[in-house]
């Protein structure tokens, strides 16, 4: 098995404002996002990232994707460690999200092309990619729209579609379901299950445990930034459902019943 991306003791502290200490309710200056978290995803598989919310997920990724640093610790991604080249790593990892910003005012197929452009992808090879996305996610019909007119669902779609323009074998979807409508969100399920077919490397974030049983191959679940639990989905769910094991996990970092 080839570790495509080994993450090593990540540490992560954020400065609280005065009002994110109001909103948190606490007098604390600083919060442990992340406390020591270790894990590797090996070439081909779905590693589901579980947590609820404020577990770490979100900084986790974002560590991954090298667009925040840890305090402590190193991200290996394809042998490259994120202190010598984050740039390198950025080019390999796609970080899907369906809450990318879009600029309203131009058209899917523009904001294709310039995302495709800015990768440095062939024309051929943006053309057919663009086809295969557009037609996944049926984007055709609304390829000339400009993007301020569209509903929110096509939004998300289209930030799917882009967040693929250059084909990265290392994908990252934080929460990719969130907020979508059934037919979407199964879409989206298909995609996942689709690109692990093809080979690629998936670290998925999600609290949707039916997603989580569905789609990875093994689990993390994270709590209060520290890793609670790990192992494979088959041999984790051979007593109990991924849902219980969470359950059962929180009741005993937190110290009560759920
Ligand atoms: N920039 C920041 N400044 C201060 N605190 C932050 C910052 N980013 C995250 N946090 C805090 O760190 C903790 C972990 O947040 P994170 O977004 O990683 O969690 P998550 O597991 O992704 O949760 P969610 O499911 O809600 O997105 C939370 O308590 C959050 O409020």
């Amino acid at each position: 098995m080839i570790e495509t991306l080994i993450i090593k003791n990540v540490k992560k502290t954020f400065k609280l404002s005065k009002k994110q200490q109001r909103i948190d309710k606490t007098t604390d200056k600083e919060k442990i996002a992340v406390n020591g978290l270790s894990f590797t995803a090996y070439e081909g598989e779905v590693y589901g990232l579980l947590g609820s919310n404020g577990a770490g997920k979100t900084t986790t990724l974002r560590m991954i994707s090298t667009l925040i640093k840890p305090d402590e610790g190193d991200i290996i991604v394809s042998g490259i460690s994120s202190k010598e080249d984050p740039t390198e790593i950025r080019r390999r990892i796609g970080f899907l999200t369906s809450e990318l910003k879009l600029e309203e005012f131009f058209t899917p197929n523009y904001m294709f092309n310039f995302y495709s452009d800015l990768y440095q992808v062939p024309l051929e090879v943006r053309e057919e990619r663009k086809k295969h996305l557009f037609d996944k996610f049926e984007i055709h019909k609304f390829a000339e729209v400009k993007i301020g007119d569209l509903s929110t669902g096509m939004k998300q779609k289209i930030s799917l579609a882009i967040s693929l323009v250059n084909d990265p074998k290392i994908i990252i979807f934080d929460e990719p379901t969130n907020g979508l409508d059934v037919l979407t969100a199964k879409d989206v399920t298909d995609l996942i299950i689709e690109l692990k077919n093809k080979g690629y490397t998936i670290i998925l974030s999600t609290h949707i445990f039916s997603l989580v049983e569905k789609v990875c191959d093994r689990v993390g679940i994270i709590i209060d930034g520290k890793m609670a639990l790990e192992g494979k989905i088959s041999e984790l769910t051979k007593e109990k459902n991924i849902e219980s094991i969470f359950f059962d996990e929180y009741a005993k970092a937190k110290g009560r019943t759920i």
